[in-house]
């Protein structure tokens, strides 16, 4: 399972954090990785954690003023990106183009989705990978993969319908290690979480938690 940690803006020490990630991705078969913001993808990719962008824009070198270029992001360190969320809503053509930034910059994707109608548009994309998180579950530590298990089910086969070489993961509310089980019986392959890490005291126990049972 892919265990991917998005660190948002929470007012967490983003290095700490990754320091976390990599150590408990030393302890399991799982993947872990980290996505802090644009501004600390350096540091945080220094420590030797798998580390994400949490976006990047649709454009090449050039005239673009408050832009982020993936070939940046890949400099600092980033193997893959996120790209749309529910939290930073592109329209479908920047999606596009931002899929097409990152393979150009050699970056790993994962498009997120609200629900499986957006996933079957997201996996035609051709991107490496796309999440499906409920809006209104995300951030309330009620996880998507037991109290929407459809959702996930039914993003699978959208996926699947479209390109089965699109892997899905699945996020909103996930923080246990029986959540991210629920996920993989669901057909998930990974799961996209942010607060349980972010937001927890001890990052390092709670990440050991996640990934305890795989
Ligand atoms: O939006 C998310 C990850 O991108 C999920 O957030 P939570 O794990 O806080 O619900």
């Amino acid at each position: 399972m892919f265990v991917l940690v998005n660190l948002k803006t929470y007012p967490c020490d983003p290095v700490a954090v990754a320091e976390a990630v990599r150590d408990v991705n030393e302890t399991t078969d799982a993947r872990l990785a980290v996505a802090p913001p644009a501004t600390h993808i350096e540091r945080v990719a220094e420590t030797g954690a798998e580390t994400w962008a949490q976006h990047v824009d649709p454009i090449e070198h050039g005239s673009n003023t408050g832009h982020t270029l993936a070939e940046h992001v890949a400099d600092a360190g980033a193997v893959g990106t996120l790209i749309n969320h529910s939290e930073r809503r592109l329209k479908l053509a920047d999606i596009d183009g931002a899929v097409q930034a990152a393979e150009r910059a050699d970056l790993e994707t994962v498009v997120c989705a609200n629900n499986p109608a957006q996933i079957g548009a997201a996996a035609a994309l051709g991107p490496d990978a796309v999440a499906v998180e409920p809006p209104e579950l995300i951030g309330t530590g009620t996880p998507v993969s037991q109290a929407d298990p459809d959702v996930v089910e039914d993003a699978v086969d959208a996926a699947a319908s479209v390109d089965a070489d699109v892997s899905v993961l699945c996020g909103a509310g996930i923080s246990t290690g029986d959540d991210v089980v629920a996920a993989g019986d669901l057909g998930s392959e990974g799961v996209l979480l942010a607060s349980g890490v972010a937001k927890a005291d001890d990052p390092t126990a709670a990440l050991e938690d996640l990934v305890a049972p795989l």
